[in-house]
């Protein structure tokens, strides 16, 4: 006998604002708060799903009219559902909202507005077959999912420094304080740096310094495509023996073949190859070696695992990006992470960063750097209701939204642009 559809009734969408340190990276700083919106998503037999994902506002505005096209189809439809997301996001003139501070601009709009409500209907899946998400995913590999810890450059005397506790990181001394206090408090296993803040020779050395201390433990750096390819070549002939892949040291599909063409160690991405048209011509010019992925902009978890196949079919190495990101994001990549056999380098999460949150605490805890895939139905998350109404709240008042339409940071260099290297 077949069970009956469970049907969406509707989705409450709801953006957020959580305090983010001033960060830097490439195109700047993180503002005060980062943004993303929450989506619960109704059914008629009473069960919600959970969702996460970019609250800029363009972004907004194509999960609302995606909210609406999909009332009434069956959470097991998810073919369904991403055809009627297309096709009405294909009826919008919304322009721009990528969401993620310009860095992923040729990502799949559909992808990224699926995505969420993908996430959310495999939450009601699981909650209504009484199984955890990465059953639905093949089911888990691995009892808990290895992170690396992600350090960032920072000053001290920045604007929303003295709302936290990490001090500062302007050299190699700081990046390795940062480093020490990150992993005493969560015991990460491998350690990935944002760079193409200052320049190569500073980095390089803040890098040989984490080495020093760290002798065993995997290392990354990631200036997100700020230098030339003669520069890329250099630092990678620089750091080889010492960083495990080079990420995105310059930017296109070409630049990167280039630099992989004299490069010893793997170059990574999650900015020249950030949908599936782009696999193709990545691997037929060889411009990258591992593939970064993010359900969020891949479409949601399913398609992250038919990514995976790709590079499993193609030779490419997988790891997983991230963005500041809160509970319902960390649950979901973990059940992903945890069915994924191939995905074998530590994942990138933004979670030490933050201090606030919208789910209930105790499910998701770090343990030797690692979080175990929860095993109850479904994401495994709940929401915390109070939470939630305080951190939209926390939206509505701070006036991010209203400062910069990524919602997420701010440029300390107007003039730099993701196809122009700084170095
Ligand atoms: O390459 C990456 O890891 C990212 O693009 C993640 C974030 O955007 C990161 O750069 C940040 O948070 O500043």
């Amino acid at each position: 006998m077949t069970a009956a559809p469970i049907r969406i009734t509707g989705a409450r969408i709801t953006p957020v604002a959580f305090v983010d340190p001033p960060l830097l990276n490439t195109v700047g700083v993180h503002q005060p708060y980062a943004l993303r919106a929450i989506i619960q998503l109704d059914t008629d037999g009473g069960l919600v799903g959970l969702g996460e994902t970019y609250a800029d506002t363009a972004h907004l505005l194509r999960l609302e009219a995606a909210a609406e096209a999909i009332v009434g189809l069956d959470v097991f439809a998810l073919n369904a559902i991403r055809a009627a997301i297309d096709e009405k996001i294909a009826t919008l003139t919304v322009t721009g909202g990528d969401g993620v501070a310009g860095m992923i601009t040729t990502a799949s709009t559909t992808d990224r507005v699926f995505s969420p409500f993908e996430v959310a209907c495999l939450d009601v899946q699981g909650k209504a077959l009484g199984r955890p998400v990465s059953d639905l995913l093949g089911g888990k590999v691995r009892d808990a999912v290895p992170f690396s810890a992600y350090l960032f450059y920072k000053w001290a005397g920045h604007p929303g420094a003295e709302h936290d506790e990490w001090g500062e990181a302007v050299d190699p001394d700081g990046l390795v304080r940062q480093a020490q206090k990150m992993i005493g408090e969560y015991g990460f296993e491998a350690i990935k740096v944002k760079g193409g803040v200052f320049s190569p020779d500073e980095e390089i050395a803040g890098i040989k310094a984490l080495r020093a201390a760290f002798p065993d433990l995997p290392l990354r750096l990631d200036p997100n495509a700020a230098w030339t390819v003669d520069t890329s070549i250099r630092v990678a002939s620089e750091l080889d023996g010492i960083v495990e892949y080079l990420e995105d040291p310059t930017p296109g599909l070409d630049g990167m073949a280039e630099v992989a063409r004299e490069a010893k160690m793997p170059l990574a991405t999650n900015m020249c190859v950030v949908a599936f048209d782009q696999l193709k011509p990545a691997v037929l010019k060889d411009s990258v070696q591992v593939v970064l992925s993010d359900h969020h902009y891949w479409g949601g978890l399913q398609r992250s695992r038919l990514l995976a196949g790709v590079c499993d079919n193609f030779g490419l190495g997988l790891s997983m990006h991230s963005n500041s990101h809160l509970g319902i994001s960390l649950a979901a990549m973990v059940h992903l992470a945890g069915a994924t056999p191939n995905l074998t380098y530590a994942c990138d999460t933004h979670w030490p960063w933050k201090t606030e949150d919208v789910v209930k605490p105790g499910v998701l805890k770090f343990v030797d750097g690692a979080v175990a895939v929860p095993t109850t139905p479904g994401l495994g998350v709940e929401i915390d209701e109070d939470a939630l109404a305080a951190l939209h709240q926390q939206y509505l008042d701070c006036g991010v939204r209203d400062r910069d339409d990524t919602g997420y940071m701010k440029s300390v260099d107007p003039t730099f642009e993701n196809t122009c290297p700084r170095w």
